[in-house]
């Protein structure tokens, strides 16, 4: 019915361009990768492990659409990269015995494109929308008249003779999927019947992913290794079942087949992923940061031209692990390294630094002392 294969990819996505490409994965053995990605995917509500609260509603969603014979509400996901949000799309249509479509925002440059898609769907189909957010407006007011209507409006003609003519479309259940969804539209963001809010997932949580991605890959994985790698996969199951993928290639390549501690270790360490999680990028940042504007606050695009990142790649990837582990603070000046960042990286606040001078005066946090340590990374075993 579908292939990860052909899935379409974006920006704040698997390969990430620049030099900080995430995920201890080269863009050359992205596709490979991919295929892999989707073998480890659950195929099943109860497979998919974590978002108790989002599998209990999507699963009353669900029941309640089978038992009125009807299509499901549309239903919105929104969380960041990697925390699960195509599985699901894939699990709804699964649950549901309902085809796949699968498309994405960027992919929409114009409102005939979304037309196109809109006028073959065969009824009950669910069409996911990826990257909701980065549709072409014009498609996006064709998408609130087939959300709520089931109908498009395809315009003929052009200027003061263009007609507008309806055209009945299957009814089908949107599933659209957003990092960002504060720049949805309100109008857009109301006709969803339900929003699934993924979050991070626990250590526990990313153990059993592990765990459940070993057995599937048929190499042995030991439970310290695991929580090693949970430790260190920023809440993220994409990143958890990347980094087991490079612990199994430094087993079977330089060790004796087993996903050790050693070895889950040693793996981390060559891919620069530190004791907390933080890899290349997350270091680059907290350094630029640090050094070059002393904690903060400094803007956004400033930072990420600092480090030769998008600024939407550091916002939607970098960011939110940063600002929940506490290292980063968004304020309205911009952000603002914590105490935890100067520490981290081994690194003394100046005394008039954002957060080091409040906090010292305070007691809180630790400061951190002992100079720098060179090369601003820390903690990697
Ligand atoms: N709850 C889960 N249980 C088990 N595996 C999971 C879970 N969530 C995600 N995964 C695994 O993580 C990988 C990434 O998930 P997925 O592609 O669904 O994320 P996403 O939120 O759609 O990311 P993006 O927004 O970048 O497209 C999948 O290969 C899947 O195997």
């Amino acid at each position: 019915m579908y292939d990860d294969h052909d899935r379409p990819t974006g920006p704040a996505d698997r390969d990430l361009p620049g030099p900080y490409a995430r995920e201890a994965v080269s863009s050359e053995a992205g596709a490979d990768e991919r295929r892999l990605e989707g073998a480890l995917r659950p195929r099943a509500l109860d497979e998919f492990v974590g978002q108790e609260r989002v599998r209990e509603q999507l699963s009353l969603v669900l029941d309640s659409a089978r038992k009125r014979n009807r299509a499901p509400d549309h239903i919105l996901m929104s969380g960041g990269p990697g925390l699960g949000k195509t599985t699901l799309a894939m699990i709804i249509a699964a649950e549901l015995g309902s085809p796949l479509r699968i498309t994405s925002g960027p992919a929409i440059e114009r409102s005939g494109d979304l037309a196109a898609v809109l006028s073959t769907l065969q009824e009950g189909e669910v069409l996911f929308l990826d990257e909701i957010h980065r549709m072409a407006r014009p498609a996006e007011e064709m998408l609130y008249v087939a959300m709520e209507d089931f109908r498009v409006d395809v315009v003929v003609g052009k200027g003061p003779g263009a007609t507008a003519i309806p055209l009945e479309i299957a009814p089908f259940t949107l599933v659209g999927a957003t990092t960002r969804a504060g720049m949805l539209p309100a109008p857009l963001r109301d006709r969803f019947g339900f929003t699934a809010h993924m979050d991070f997932y626990s250590a526990e949580e990313l153990e059993r992913i592990l765990h459940r991605s070993a057995g599937l890959l048929g190499v042995p994985l030991a439970e310290d290794a695991a929580r090693e790698i949970a430790g260190r996969s920023r809440g993220t199951p994409r990143i958890a079942n990347r980094l087991l993928r490079r612990v199994r290639d430094y087993a079977e390549v330089r060790g004796d087949g087993i996903m050790s501690l050693d070895t889950a270790r040693a793996t981390l360490e060559l891919y620069e992923v530190d004791a907390l999680g933080l890899d290349r990028l997350d270091r680059a940042i907290l350094d630029v940061l640090l050094r070059r504007f002393r904690g903060g606050p400094v803007g956004l695009s400033t930072l990420a031209v600092s480090v030769g990142e998008e600024a939407e790649t550091v916002e939607v990837v970098a960011e939110p692990f940063l600002v929940r582990s506490g290292f980063l603070a968004r304020t309205p000046r911009g952000r603002v390294a914590t105490p935890l960042a100067w520490a981290h990286l081994g690194l003394t606040p100046p005394p008039d630094a954002a957060f080091g001078a409040a906090a010292a005066a305070q007691g809180g946090g630790t400061t951190g002392s002992g100079g720098t340590n060179g090369n601003g990374s820390s903690g990697t075993p």
